[in-house]
């Protein structure tokens, strides 16, 4: 899966606002060039291992600042850019000058990302029960109910810390309650199956579209032990799949959950649980209609952000 860099020029005095501002509009990493950083240094030591460095001769923006929001590219990223450029433009309201304000995309290249991705990516505790920690972190729980989930995001989605992720972690937390049969439409880095298996979910079979998703899912799957017999497979939505699930989640764009709608009611047993999320607010009311007119019952509706999460299921007596 690739990623879109949104960068905005803006002044030193409203960086923190803008990465505000972009983290809020789903960036899942926020990098800043700032004039300002260099200004007051000297010659002296600096970096990791105190080399001795005249800062004037590293690279650097002159003036103003620059926040880059790493993006995933599945988030109609060109719709964020003329939102973002009224959001900045409107920091004037609060006394903040919002510089140049150009605000421009870029496709990311796996290495870059994967710089952005260590440097700003940490152990966060996202639910009750989950913790997601980066592979190459080391991490004590606080609290002996936390469940410990090791990702190296790489390229696919699915960091554990987008909100259209975190409203399904706290669904399957909510309604897992032992031994289900889980299927994991759109797994992305794995995270929802390996969330699944923490909280007693007995078997897991996930899919996703892209090739780069399912290698990812299968190395993140790898690297927590609860997760091992999770199978992971290429496969649209579930075309060809007739079987009978007790729980479907699914973290996807509400255009690709309307024909999934139809597939999860006949893949799920009655009383089957099916969890959705990835749905922006204005489409929140297509996603309950069609829920309703294919015979689920909508248990619950979380928002986050702008963004929706349900929790459906198939009546026990199906007409
Ligand atoms: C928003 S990401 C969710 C990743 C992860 N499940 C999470 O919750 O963080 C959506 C995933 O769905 C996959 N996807 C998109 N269209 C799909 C389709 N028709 N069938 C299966 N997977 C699809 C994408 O490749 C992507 O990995």
């Amino acid at each position: 899966m690739d990623w879109t860099a949104i960068k905005v020029i803006t002044s030193s005095e409203a960086v923190e606002a803008v990465s505000y501002i972009l983290t809020d509009m789903g960036a899942q990493g926020v990098q800043i060039e700032d004039a300002a950083d260099f200004a007051n240094l000297h010659e002296g030591k600096y970096g990791d291992h105190g080399e001795f460095i005249d800062p004037s001769s590293i690279p650097h923006r002159k003036n103003g600042a620059a926040v880059s929001g790493y993006f995933p590219q599945n988030v109609f990223v060109p719709e964020l850019l003329p939102t973002i450029h009224q959001r900045v433009a409107k920091l004037r309201e609060y006394g903040l000058n919002p510089g140049e304000n150009d605000v421009s995309a870029a496709t990311v290249d796996n290495q870059q990302w994967a710089t952005v991705w260590q440097k700003y990516y940490h152990p966060l505790r996202v639910t009750d029960q989950l913790t997601i920690v980066p592979q190459w972190e080391e991490y004590q729980p606080a609290d002996p109910k936390e469940k410990l989930i090791f990702l190296d995001p790489g390229m696919a989605f699915g960091t554990g810390t987008h909100p259209t992720t975190r409203l399904m972690l706290e669904a399957l937390e909510k309604t897992i309650v032992g031994n289900e049969y889980v299927i994991d439409v759109g797994t992305g880095s794995g995270v929802l199956s390996i969330a699944a298996k923490h909280l007693g979910a007995g078997k897991v079979d996930a899919y996703d579209i892209d090739e780069v998703a399912v290698n990812s899912a299968k190395k993140n799957l790898a690297l927590n032990p609860v997760a091992k017999d999770v199978k992971v497979g290429i496969n649209s939505l579930l075309d060809g799949i007739h079987t009978k699930a007790d729980l479907i989640v699914a973290n996807i764009l509400a255009e690709i959950i309307v024909p999934l709608i139809p597939q999860a009611y006949e893949n799920l047993k009655p009383g089957g649980k099916f969890l959705v999320s990835g749905i922006i607010d204005d489409k929140a009311p297509l996603i309950r209609q069609k829920l309703q007119e294919q015979g689920f019952i909508i248990d619950d509706e979380q928002q986050m952000k702008d963004w929706h999460g349900m929790i459906a299921h198939k009546p026990t007596e199906v007409k």
